[in-house]
């Protein structure tokens, strides 16, 4: 499957780099496009790896950021001179927004940005995409990317992306201490440690699905659980006591928004240009 533009360079391949070479390798991508640029050239399966952007080869039409937002003033002065009008810088940086993006890369034709998740590795990702400047065939270019991993949405404006990105982009590690809390639940009350994950993990997973299949809302779900005067109402009436639950979670989003703010101003000074 031919879905790279060519060249496509991979600026960093850590945790969500590669989920998404995971994702496009199990989609069956052709990488022959691709190669991966990161300082250790701990070799990526499949894929050409090399540890500076001099000797990844021809100007790039495609360049996938994949490093942390806090070295973007080190590195793009780095690819800076590689890039052309003809090339498509696509951000997954938390925090850096499309304008300070652009003032990195003054050359390139368009900065879009992407926040997937994790589970991009196994085709089933969300992936918010924002641009102030694609057209419809950057876009389309883009949007193919990801098709092939999970659900993808190209926002209208750069709040509803970060919106995505505290809810979906951070979700998995929510997830993951849920989970982790439910095998507690099931440790404490004797089961080893690997079973009660196990049966954790199946039963966020099969929540999901059937929650996908569905399509109900989460309370008619709950509620089809709950058998009145049951376990299960016994259960949520700790976990709804006064909508603490909600509350928790809505700090949790919070508090990941305001970092994502903050990384922004961080990141948007750290040209040393004035803005
Ligand atoms: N983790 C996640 O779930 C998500 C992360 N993101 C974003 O993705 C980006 C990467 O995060 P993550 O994968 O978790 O981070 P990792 O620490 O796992 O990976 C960082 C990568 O950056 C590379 N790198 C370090 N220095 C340089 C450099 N000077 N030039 C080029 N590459 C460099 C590293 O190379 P090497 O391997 O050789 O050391 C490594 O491959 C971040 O900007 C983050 O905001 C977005 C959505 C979700
Ligand atoms: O924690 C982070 O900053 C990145 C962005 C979303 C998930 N991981």
């Amino acid at each position: 499957m031919n879905i790279f533009p060519s060249p496509t360079w991979l600026i960093g391949c850590g945790n969500m780099t590669g989920a998404l070479v995971d994702g496009w390798r199990s989609a069956t991508a052709d990488f022959a496009p691709v190669t991966v640029v990161r300082p250790s050239g701990t070799p990526v399966e499949g894929v050409r790896t090399v540890t500076s952007a001099g000797q990844a080869g021809p100007p790039p039409r495609l360049v996938v950021l994949g490093f942390k937002p806090q070295q973007l003033g080190e590195v793009a002065p780095q690819l800076a001179p590689y890039l052309s009008a003809k090339t498509i810088v696509l951000s997954l940086l938390a925090g850096a927004n499309a304008a300070t993006l652009r003032r990195h890369f003054p050359g390139a034709a368009t900065i879009v940005r992407a926040m997937p998740n994790l589970a991009v590795a196994v085709r089933r990702g969300v992936t918010a995409l924002y641009s102030e400047d694609a057209g419809d065939t950057a876009k389309a270019e883009v949007s193919r990317l990801f098709e092939h991993l999970g659900f993808g949405l190209w926002t209208l404006d750069e709040a509803r992306f970060g919106a995505v990105g505290a809810v979906a982009g951070s979700g998995p590690a929510y997830v993951a201490r849920f989970i982790d809390a439910l095998a507690k639940g099931g440790v404490a009350r004797g089961l080893s440690p690997d079973t009660a994950q196990a049966i954790a993990v199946e039963t966020v997973y099969g929540t999901g699905w059937l929650a996908a299949s569905t399509r109900e809302s989460m309370d008619d779900l709950a509620r089809r659980v709950a058998s009145p005067k049951g376990t299960t109402e016994a259960g949520l009436a700790v976990l709804d006591q006064d909508g603490r639950l909600d509350s928790l979670v809505m700090e949790v989003i919070d508090a990941a928004a305001a970092r994502g703010t903050q990384l922004g101003s961080e990141v948007a000074g750290s040209d040393g240009l004035l803005h």
